[in-house]
């Protein structure tokens, strides 16, 4: 049975799909065939029954495991790194067979959270995959795992995907994984309940967000947050197992379904205030705050009382109020080294002293997203 909300996922003409690394790998670290093929048999059908498909695929580092004869996940990010580097290749030559089944090609996307906040990146990708997508590919996506280093890492494919539902127009977002639902609690507890809709963040209010399993990274917790950021941009969610991506696509009443809430902002600020991390802070007066909080106004040097961190100008940096509470984020004009000279100083004094390059903003206005600090 379909209910009418969840008709969006039945009637979507582009969906991206992630699917989760336990759905795909044998505890031994090895690609369990079986499992891929059986996603694929349901995404292909849905692709040749028109519905674009985007599928975030997590699993690099698990299937690298066995080939490299580890046992568990390894913990530090160079062996991590080298464990995705032979699992990615592995994983995308077993997608490729499957989906050849059907005739079907696909394309490897891996994106890394800095290269999306960078604005020709961000819009470089975006062209990428409209272009697979046109060319009829299922384009499979990753995180750049061998480049990325552990602060700017998504690390789970969770938020990843929210932000490629985005960043393509996707009509939904399908998040795959070992658990059939989200649960008020752990699933394994007798009498755990599955939550059937989250309309919003009080009907998680009682939730118990638990860690993943042992070759999952995120758990609940990177779900609910990939489930916000998309919500909050349009796109409805479902979240559900991988053995049940056939009933989920239908629209049938599996899993859990996050409705959608906001409107579509645009999409690199999205990136900005959720793939990235402040590589420094800049702290403001109340009246910069009010400025640029209050009437989203571009971010001037007059305003700004302090600067910490070593950053170079195109970086997101934090932009915090008189207590030190982190109020926006935005692309900096200037080298870190370069701001102190510039503090508490009106833009017209310092293209007189300095030269007319210094006569612009420290962040203009379109580079910098407010962030919403109450939850
Ligand atoms: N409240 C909850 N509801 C459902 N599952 C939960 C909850 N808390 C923790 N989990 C655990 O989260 C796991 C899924 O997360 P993870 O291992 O990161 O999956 P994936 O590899 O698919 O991303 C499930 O196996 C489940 O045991
Ligand atoms: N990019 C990583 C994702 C890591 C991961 O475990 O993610 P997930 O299974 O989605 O929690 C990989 O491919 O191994």
């Amino acid at each position: 049975m379909t209910t009418p909300a969840r008709d969006r996922i039945r009637t979507a003409s582009r969906l991206v799909v992630k699917v989760g690394s336990s759905s795909l790998t044998t505890p031994q670290g090895m690609i369990d065939v079986d499992r891929v093929d059986a996603l694929v048999d349901v995404l292909a059908a849905r692709r040749k029954a028109g519905t674009q498909i985007v599928l975030v695929s997590s699993g690099a580092i698990a299937a690298g495991l066995g080939p490299l004869g580890l046992s568990a996940r390894p913990r530090d990010l160079a062996t991590q790194q080298a464990a995705a580097s032979v699992g990615q290749g592995v994983l995308v030559a077993r997608y490729t067979s499957s989906f050849a089944r059907y005739g079907l090609r696909v394309g490897q996307v891996l994106l890394t959270a800095d290269d999306m906040m960078r604005r020709a990146h961000h819009v470089n990708a975006q062209r990428t995959l409209h272009r697979l997508l046109e060319l009829d590919i299922v384009p499979i996506v990753n995180e750049n795992d061998t480049v990325a280093t552990d602060e700017i890492r998504f690390g789970d494919n969770d938020r990843l995907a929210a932000l490629v539902a985005h960043l393509t127009r996707a009509d939904a977002l399908v998040l795959l994984s070992d658990v059939d639902a989200l649960y008020d609690g752990d699933p394994r507890r007798p009498g755990a309940r599955r939550l059937t809709d989250v309309r919003g963040p009080e009907d998680l209010a009682e939730v118990e967000l638990g860690k993943g399993g042992a070759v999952g990274t995120g758990g609940m917790v990177t779900k609910v947050q990939a489930a916000r950021i998309a919500t909050g941009a349009g796109v409805p969610v479902v979240l559900t197992a991988a053995a049940h991506a056939a009933q989920a696509l239908a629209g049938a009443d599996v899993g859990t379904y996050f409705h959608p809430a906001g409107r579509h902002p645009g999409t690199r600020l999205l990136w900005l205030a959720h793939a990235t991390t402040g590589r420094g802070r800049l702290l403001l007066d109340p009246g910069a705050v009010e400025a640029v909080v209050g009437r989203r106004k571009s971010l001037l040097p007059a305003g700004v009382v302090g600067v910490e961190g070593d950053f170079a100008a195109g970086d997101p940096v934090d932009l915090c109020g008189p207590l030190g509470e982190v109020v926006a984020r935005g692309l900096v004009n200037f080298d870190a080294a370069e701001i102190p000279d510039l503090l508490g100083r009106s833009t017209r004094e310092l293209a007189s002293a300095l030269g007319p390059e210094y006569e612009r903003e420290l962040i203009h206005r379109d580079d910098i997203v407010i962030l919403d600090t109450t939850n």
